[in-house]
């Protein structure tokens, strides 16, 4: 019997030292937020140069809220993240083309309101899969007036079995409650922003230690067996 090891994202970050800290800490992927009108943006050019300190096999991840396909495209000419993450109101469709203008892979952001079903997120799921050969997985985040890194929580008992194994839960995650999300979920990753910040784009390195230590504690709850 092998233990799951949830893979770790930590997002919305701005600073070398934030940078430094979530890869000392073992994050698999950082997330770079190019939706100008959130606290945590980074010019791509800004983000280019934090992504040319990262080592091998730490994944850089840019989300998009509503972005063109050329836009999209733009962005990734300038900083070369390996993961496109969306976080808006587009469509199956408008995805899956700007992950093509960009030749990437990515992550649909489905957010989680309390009418949310189960049959809803799988057939949501089935969508975004028929739709391109580049959709890696869902994240499921919380439903509220922002589009994301609001620190809310939604009821992850929504989310199918068959689902949580290749999805990214995120939506409120801390330190606090890391442990028993993964422990009831069993998702493949999770993705925490607020949770693990001293201020909006400022992430506190000890809270990022102990969201990545919190996340291990689910992993390591019995009946976690891959
Ligand atoms: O972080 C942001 O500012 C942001 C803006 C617009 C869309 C998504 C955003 N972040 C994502 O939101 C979720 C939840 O974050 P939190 O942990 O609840 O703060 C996460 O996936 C971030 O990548």
């Amino acid at each position: 019997m092998t233990m799951h090891r949830t893979r770790i994202k930590i997002c919305g970050l701005t600073r070398e030292e934030d940078v430094a800290a979530a890869v000392a800490a073992g994050a698999d992927a950082i997330g770079f937020v190019f939706y100008p009108k959130s606290p945590r943006y980074v010019a791509p050019a800004r983000a280019a140069e934090l992504i040319a300190t990262l080592p091998p096999f730490v994944t850089a991840v840019g989300l998009f809220v509503n972005a063109s396909a050329e836009e999209v495209a733009d962005i990734v000419r300038v900083a070369p993240v390996g993961l496109l993450q969306f976080h808006g109101d587009e469509t199956a469709g408008q995805c899956a083309q700007a992950a093509a203008a960009a030749n990437r892979t990515y992550l649909r952001a489905f957010r989680v309101k309390p009418s949310t079903t189960g049959s809803e997120l799988l057939e949501y799921e089935a969508q975004c899969r028929a739709s391109s050969r580049l959709f890696a997985g869902l994240l499921f985040d919380t439903y509220v007036d922002a589009y994301g890194g609001a620190g809310k929580v939604f009821d992850w008992s929504v989310i199918p079995k068959e689902l949580a194994h290749r999805a990214v839960l995120s939506g409120g995650l801390s330190v606090q409650n890391a442990t028993g999300a993964v422990a009831q979920v069993r998702p493949f990753a999770v993705d925490v922003s607020s949770g693990v910040e001293a201020a909006k784009g400022i992430k506190d390195a000890s809270l990022i230690a102990q969201f990545i230590a919190a996340v291990k504690a689910g992993d390591a709850t019995p009946g976690n067996d891959a």
